[in-house]
């Protein structure tokens, strides 16, 4: 009986995924279709797929809005190929480049390309190629020589051979894709896509040829629309709900619901207060943990899931790079509370796991490397920034913890895709702090609902002395649970001990307060540095004693705020924070 139900459910989730057509009813080449089933393993195209693939082939602009994980990469490369194999006489390479994908990231470039190579293994005269930062210059200024015909490119790397190259030929332009279009704004790239633009000609006419541009993210909003305006001409939008488009004139009936069209001007305006696509089966939950906590927190919940199942895949985000060299390093070395009874538990890393790291930082050749690794691992843990948020496509990732809050509801949406991809089942934990509980409201805001996941049960389930915790006694507070107090001590311990941790602990701490102040507009008033207890956030960084952070004037100018503050809020918090006390003993 379950069985069925299961099987029902299962049935259910792949009718919402895959569209009931096949890949040849969609207008591509047989060829390519047979490329796909059988060495690529796709059946079925995907709901976006068997709406998008016949409008990108029809030549008409584009903007495709659609939950991560649902095949978008397929979505735009099968008809470029399409498009480009059906040129008579084929196409040279002396001809160069005629469609351009710009991608926001290193690793999102080398996996674009991947999946363009095995796409094109019966299309040898299309040539596929890439540039980025980090690669060696002249070589590609060789294969560019020699010509591509689809390149994936960054865009920094991109602008740089356009005005260098002479021998980059791309008269022959015909499509640019901006995948993850939103992201490519956001990391300031902006005047490099209007350059590249202004010299790869207007999105009318680039030479002979009629340009079809297509755009494409998860999260469109209006950061988009310069691009969208200057890009796209009349485009057809999918995917978009009507709330997120502005003028919207016409009424939309069965397919059409999901594809609206401009029609009155052809600008594009799309808003950012509608709601975000998840994927219905990933499981969204929150926890609620004091600043000085998180760090055994996160060990512990860590513990939990690499103890629980043999083989686990899971990204913790956080917000800065040293943020993740310094739990890379943590995590590899810390054997666990120091105190424990057991001599063989000593000797044992306290989370055991193959454990990786991912940051902007790093030498280009690791990072391909780490990358690579990832994928492949059955088992691993991927501590990284935001570099891993957009677009990456690492097979049976079971969950995402944001470790650090993402800051714009988009990233939150890009960093839980990385998992419960393509129908697949799929965990997300988000960490904040009880000063930070009103970014559920703005989560909500874009349909976002997390549920609170159940931390202190957790916490009694691990034996300290031999004795499992809720049989010693009954307590209010989180920061008071002996397990965590036990932990605690034993990572400060572990820290004070290590000279290099320190080092890195400070940095760590250093650039974690940056970036918390950092936060941008709304979200200044969930994240307020001043509200912050910086003794607490040394703590989270298993550090005894608070680091300078700039300089003794600015922390005491700091402090001082903070307590004038503190003051007027007491009274107002002092009853709600009682109330949570109570709560969180029961
Ligand atoms: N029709 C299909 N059948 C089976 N698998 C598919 C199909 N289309 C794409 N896939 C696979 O689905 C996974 C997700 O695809 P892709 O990375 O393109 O998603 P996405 O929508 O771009 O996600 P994100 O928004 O996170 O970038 C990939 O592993 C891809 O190979």
């Amino acid at each position: 009986m379950v069985d069925e139900k299961e099987k029902k459910k299962n049935e259910n989730d792949v009718s919402e995924i895959f569209a009931s057509c096949d890949f040849s009813s969609l207008g591509l080449h047989p060829a390519l279709c047979d490329q796909m089933r059988d060495r690529m393993g796709y059946e079925a195209p995907t709901i976006i797929q068997s709406q998008a693939i016949p409008l990108i082939l029809s030549g008409k602009h584009v903007l495709v809005n659609a939950a991560t994980g649902t095949g978008k990469t397929l979505t735009y490369l099968a008809p470029l190929i399409h498009q480009l194999q059906n040129i008579q006489p084929r196409i040279q390479r002396s001809s160069g480049t005629f469609a351009l994908v710009l991608v926001p990231t290193h690793e999102l470039c080398m996996q674009v390309y991947e999946t363009l190579q095995r796409l094109l293994h019966r299309f040898h005269w299309i040539v596929p190629g890439y540039i980025m930062g980090g690669e060696n210059r002249s070589k590609e200024k060789a294969r560019l020589r020699k010509g591509i015909s689809i390149l994936v490119a960054t865009p920094g790397r991109l602008l740089d051979h356009l005005k260098h190259t002479e021998s980059f030929v791309h008269t022959n332009l015909r499509s640019i894709i901006f995948d993850e279009a939103d992201r490519i704004l956001e990391l300031g790239f902006g005047k490099e896509i209007e350059e590249i633009i202004d010299i790869l000609g207007s999105r009318h006419k680039a030479s002979e040829f009629v340009r079809q541009n297509v755009l494409l993210s998860a999260t469109l909003n209006d950061k988009v629309n310069h691009l969208a305006n200057i890009s796209l001409d009349n485009p057809v939008m999918i995917g978009l709900d009507d709330n997120k488009i502005k003028p919207s004139t016409k009424q939309v009936t069965s397919l059409e619901s999901a594809i609206e069209r401009l029609e009155n001007s052809g600008k594009v305006a799309v808003t950012t207060d509608g709601e975000y696509k998840l994927p219905a089966q990933l499981n969204q939950r929150y926890v609620k943990v004091p600043c000085g906590s998180r760090l055994a927190v996160l060990l512990s919940v860590l513990k939990n899931l690499f103890t629980g199942e043999a083989s686990q895949k899971i990204v913790v985000f956080f917000s800065t790079c040293d943020a993740v060299d310094f739990h890379h390093a943590l995590i590899s070395q810390f054997h666990g509370l120091s105190n424990s009874k057991s001599e063989t538990e000593t000797r044992e890393l306290f989370v055991k796991c193959n454990i990786l790291r991912l940051h902007g930082n790093m030498k280009h050749e690791d990072r391909v490397k780490t990358f690579n690794a990832f994928k492949t691992e059955k088992s691993a843990l991927l501590l990284s920034t935001d570099v891993s948020a957009r677009g990456l496509d690492f097979p049976k990732v079971k969950c995402i913890i944001q470790y650090d809050s993402p800051g714009e509801a988009t990233e939150y949406v890009h960093r839980v895709g990385r998992t419960a991809r393509l129908g697949e089942k799929g965990d997300s934990l988000l960490f904040l702090q009880p000063i930070e509980v009103d970014y559920l409201e703005e989560l909500k805001k874009h349909g976002v609902m997390l549920t609170e996941y159940p931390l202190l049960k957790l916490l009694d389930s691990f034996p300290l002395y031999g004795v499992k915790q809720h049989h010693v006694k009954k307590f209010v507070s989180l920061e008071m649970h002996p397990w965590v107090l036990s932990l605690q001590k034993s990572l400060e311990s572990f820290i004070f001990t290590e000279a290099k941790m320190k080092k890195l602990a400070h940095n760590a701490f250093c650039s974690w307060v940056r970036a918390y102040s950092a936060h941008r507009g709304e979200l200044k008033s969930i994240f307020m540095v001043k509200k912050l207890h910086l003794g607490h956030v040394a703590k989270s960084f298993a550090l005894k004693e608070q680091p300078s952070l700039v300089g003794r004037s600015v922390q005491k100018k700091h402090t001082e705020k903070r307590k004038r503050d503190q003051k007027t809020l007491k009274v107002k918090e002092g009853l709600k924070k009682k109330r949570m006390m109570i709560n969180e003993g029961d």
